[in-house]
């Protein structure tokens, strides 16, 4: 006898989540062909331990690449539309199989979608508390699909940040243009090339890292230089800003270099930004080039701000004693 598990489904408009319901699965085959996905697996579903299997004929056609994870508790798979598009159901079928039921922690109608691509302009806290509540809410699982849920605002927000390089530039900010600008060409190199042009890199939790770790300081440094404008000063806020990057910074610039470091073999595999050369001299300048002088750039950048944050720090908490004297 076959026995199917129970899958919840969402979907966004470039994909759909199923999450089947089975504890402890093993020996996981999914595959996705002719828009057909077949699923097998052996775990503790309703029926105890067994084997569970199920199939799901799409209702608009898919791409064949399936990503797949598994916890403890279910099994997470994700399917990419071959459109970008909002599907009416799911199945070709009208009527709804038995097993299948809508993932209401993860359900999103298309209004709903199209809100959260307008809803850039939360920023940083959002994206920190939002990833905080997720943690929170679905624990591992949260770490996989950072990308999705976090990277519009996240463009958004590090776009905009690139007008702080201006804002240094001219004088705007009592700040150097330098440290502004390692900091923005670092973040936005990872956001928009590792992250931004590799597909392979959004499922994987280095982007939850690198992101709660670039928002975790935003926290405090943007509040902080709201009031500064206000010219007031909480002195709770002005220590964080100048003490919590203490941890955060290496610990950010660790996590980017993961990042570029997991995405060298993509790189290399895809040929994406690689430059073909002449027959004669050999196949191609491949983009992992770049990666490896990259590296060593962070590094020197990591110093170079380190040293730079440590003097605001000291600069800022020398004036703050003359003053109380
Ligand atoms: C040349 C290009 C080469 C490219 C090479 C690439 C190398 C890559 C290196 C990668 C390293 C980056 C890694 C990084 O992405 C990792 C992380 O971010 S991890 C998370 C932790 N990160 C941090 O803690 C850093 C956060 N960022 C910053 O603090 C700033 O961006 C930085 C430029 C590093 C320092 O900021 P700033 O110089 O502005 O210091 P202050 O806060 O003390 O500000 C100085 C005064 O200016 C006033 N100010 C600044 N901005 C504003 C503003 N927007 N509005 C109002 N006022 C502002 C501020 O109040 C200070 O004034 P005062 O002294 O009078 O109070």
């Amino acid at each position: 006898m076959t026995l199917t598990p129970l899958v919840y489904w969402a979907q966004r408009h470039e994909e759909i989540y199923l999450r089947v319901e089975l504890t402890d699965a093993q020996n996981i085959d999914v595959l996705v062909h002719e828009n057909v996905l077949k699923f097998q697996a052996l775990g503790r579903g309703a029926k105890g331990q067994h084997n569970y299997e199920f199939s799901l004929e799409f209702l608009l056609p898919v791409k064949t690449e399936v990503s797949h994870k598994s916890t403890q508790r279910q099994v997470n798979i994700t399917v990419r539309k071959q459109q970008r598009g909002w599907w009416e159901r799911l199945t070709v079928l009208e009527r709804k199989p038995v097993f299948l039921v809508p993932d209401f922690d993860r359900w999103l109608d298309e209004s709903d979608a199209e809100m959260e691509i307008q809803e850039k302009f939360l920023g940083f806290s959002w994206i920190f508390v939002n990833m905080t509540v997720r943690l929170f809410i679905f624990g591992q699982d949260s770490l996989y699909d950072t990308f999705h849920t976090i990277s519009d605002v996240m463009f958004f927000c590090q776009t905009l940040a690139s007008v702080e390089v201006l804002n240094a530039a001219f004088g705007v900010v009592r700040t150097g243009v330098i440290p502004t600008l390692i900091q923005v060409v670092g973040r936005n190199f990872v956001l928009f090339i590792i992250f931004g042009s590799l597909e392979e890199m959004h499922h994987r939790p280095v982007v939850f890292f690198v992101f709660y770790l670039w928002s975790a300081i935003e926290i405090f440094r943007y509040p902080f230089y709201i009031l500064g404008c206000f010219n007031t000063e909480w002195k709770t806020l002005t220590w964080l800003r100048y003490s919590v990057w203490i941890p955060l910074y290496p610990l950010g610039v660790l996590a980017e270099a993961v990042a570029v470091v997991q995405s060298i073999p993509i790189f290399d595999q895809t040929k994406l930004y690689s430059i073909p050369l002449p027959k004669a001299i050999g196949t191609s300048i491949n983009f992992s080039y770049v990666l490896h002088v990259y590296l060593v750039l962070m590094f020197l950048g990591l110093f170079i701000n380190f040293r730079h944050l440590y003097k605001q720090r000291k600069r800022r908490f020398r004036t703050k004693k003359r003053k109380a004297q």
